[in-house]
């Protein structure tokens, strides 16, 4: 590939090369045709013809040259990027769940959208203009000392001058242009809260509120832009004008004084005058894309940035072949923490023995989902140890652990497709048949079957049309249809009605027979049946038994148990 992209390059550079020789051409063929034809009166018309098209002909095919040479500038431009983009999300695949805690989702999107945009507009407009540029640069100047050493010389003067403007510029636009992202990127980020946050902001009256920020944020933007606007409008046309005047002046007052002494044709006047008026077309090109460049700098750093980011998913051993048969589960004195400073797990050791279910319950905070968070390999932890049939969780290979782990998380995330795409899950292996099985086995077929088209409806937004016993149903069937030897599970809070509630009971039953289950229970009741039930409190088991030995014991499990048995009988009435 990257062979591929550099001689693409390359011959980018000799196709930009031929289109400055043309420029510089065609106005030594007008030189000649002023000089040799019209100056003089020639009544050759036979040669003036021939001049005359040799210099159309020249820019005919110049023209054609640089088409090409644009087109293939893009082209290697956009392969580039797409190439990188697509790095880029490889790469994002692989980071583990610790980036993704430290790396707010916003900024990941816009390191791969706007930022790889930004590195193709340097590609496209900004190194196409310099290369062309310094080629243009250095023919002009090297044509200017074979047409007239002195003036050439005097002409020198200019490139400092033009240096300094496109120093200046750079220093205070991209100040501004600074300024003005920020202002945009903050505009975007405050529009997609107000979007997604547009049920609380109505319902607690916030929309002036929001609105009086979005607006000063507005008025910000806009100031910064027409500060660069105003920038623009004196350094880019202006300036760049006078210095081209100046240049011209030059020109016309050293032939002026030269020709006193020395005869001087029309066609070397209109030589220096054009090419004097070429230098500074790249110079005011180079300045209007100068923050472009900039930008791509910063773009490129910072995606670089997030590739260097080493917090990728705990490695396993992909070589091993040991295959993971009965699902026993044992947690052996496993202490985590976050931020390698305070412990949210300490001393956790039980066993689920294949088909067994351990319940976890707690308050809030607790830490029941930071060991499904460890169990599911989301986290890297060092001290204790995970074991699956005798053997450390780490040494199995990721394709085992996921083939025999089923996970259902309280937000089941459905994907833009149909339902039956939404089991499957672009497992060609599980057939229709199978599916239908999955679904019938949880249930979810009943609601399925009142659509239209069945398995073939659309899930639109991410299954919004459905409810979250739904959703839950389908993400039941999802996981069984691979067939799972360890079920993950982290029952749904969000209230749901009583028919799908029931539905959903007596899915979670049939789902975890003959399986090993890790279930993290907020109704107590659904866990009554489980084989061990562990409450957890600040990160420590402090209580474990069956439901009934538990209720016995009289202590947190049992205060828990009460309080929801009495809000259940409060909602029920
Ligand atoms: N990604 C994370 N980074 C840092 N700290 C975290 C992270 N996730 C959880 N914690 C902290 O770890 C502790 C245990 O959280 P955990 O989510 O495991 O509790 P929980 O019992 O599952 O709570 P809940 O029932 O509310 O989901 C809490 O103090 C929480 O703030």
């Amino acid at each position: 590939m990257l062979a591929l992209i550099k001689k693409s390059l390359a011959l980018t550079l000799i196709l930009t090369l031929i289109v400055t020789i043309g420029n510089l051409t065609t106005p030594l063929l007008i030189k000649y045709i002023l000089d040799h034809f019209i100056q003089v009166k020639s009544t050759d018309t036979a040669a003036f013809t021939l001049w005359t098209s040799l210099t159309f002909a020249t820019f005919v095919v110049t023209s054609l040259i640089w088409y090409v040479e644009q087109l293939r500038f893009q082209q290697t431009a956009f392969t580039i990027v797409k190439d990188l983009r697509l790095a880029l999300f490889t790469d994002l695949q692989r980071k583990g769940m610790r980036f993704y805690d430290k790396v707010p989702s916003g900024s990941i999107v816009s390191r791969l959208t706007n930022d790889t945009e930004a590195i193709t507009d340097m590609f496209v407009s900004v190194l196409s203009t310099a290369v062309s540029a310094v080629f243009t640069l250095i023919g002009i100047y090297i044509t200017m000392f074979f047409l007239n050493v002195k003036l050439a010389l005097i002409c020198l003067v200019l490139l400092p001058i033009s240096i300094w403007i496109i120093y200046l510029y750079q220093r205070y636009s991209t100040a501004f242009y600074q300024q003005a992202r920020e202002k945009l990127s903050e505009m975007n980020a405050k529009l997609a809260e107000s979007i997604s946050g547009m049920p609380i902001i109505q319902q607690f009256s916030q929309e002036k509120r929001l609105q009086d920020e979005f607006s000063e944020t507005n008025e910000a933007y806009f100031t910064a832009s027409f500060r660069n606007t105003k920038l623009n409008g004196l350094l880019l046309g202006p300036a760049i004008q006078l210095l081209s005047g100046i240049g011209i002046a030059i020109v016309l007052f050293y032939f002026g004084w030269a020709s006193l002494s020395t005869s001087i044709t029309v066609g070397l006047v209109f030589v220096f005058i054009n090419y004097i008026q070429q230098l500074f077309n790249p110079i005011q090109q180079i300045m209007e894309r100068l923050a472009f460049f900039q930008q791509a700098v910063v773009a490129a750093s910072r995606i670089f940035k997030m590739m260097d980011d080493t917090e990728y998913v705990p490695a396993q051993v992909e070589t091993a072949t040991q295959q993971i048969k009965a699902g026993q589960v044992e947690f052996k004195n496993v202490s985590f923490s976050y931020d390698g400073q305070q412990d949210v797990l300490s001393n956790i050791s039980f066993i689920a023995r294949p088909g067994e279910t351990v319940a976890l319950v707690g308050h809030t905070g607790s830490g029941k989902s930071s060991i499904i968070n460890l169990m599911m390999r989301f986290y890297e932890f060092e001290r204790g140890d995970i074991l699956i049939d005798g053997e450390s969780i780490k040494t199995y290979a990721t394709a085992e652990l996921r083939a025999k782990m089923g996970l259902v998380l309280q937000d089941s995330f459905l994907y833009y497709g149909t339902i039956a795409d939404n089991i499957r899950l672009k497992n060609e292996a599980i057939t229709d048949a199978q599916i239908r099985a999955a679904a019938e086995f949880v249930q979810a077929d009943r609601f399925i079957e009142t659509f239209a088209n069945g398995y073939d409806h659309r899930v639109v937004e991410r299954g919004a049309a459905f409810s979250q016993g739904q959703k839950q149903l389908l993400s039941f069937a999802r996981t069984i249809v691979t067939n799972p030897k360890i079920l993950v599970l982290d029952e749904a809070t969000a209230s749901i009605d009583t028919e799908t509630e029931q539905l959903i009971q007596e899915g979670l039953v049939r789902i975890r027979q003959g399986r090993t289950t890790l279930a993290i229970a907020h109704r107590l009741s659904t866990i009554r049946d489980a084989e061990q039930i562990l409450v957890l409190d600040h990160g420590q088991i402090v209580e474990r038994g069956t439901h009934d030995e538990l209720i016995a014991q009289r202590g947190i499990y049992f205060s828990m148990y009460e309080l929801q048995s009495k809000g259940e009988a409060i909602t029920d009435r």
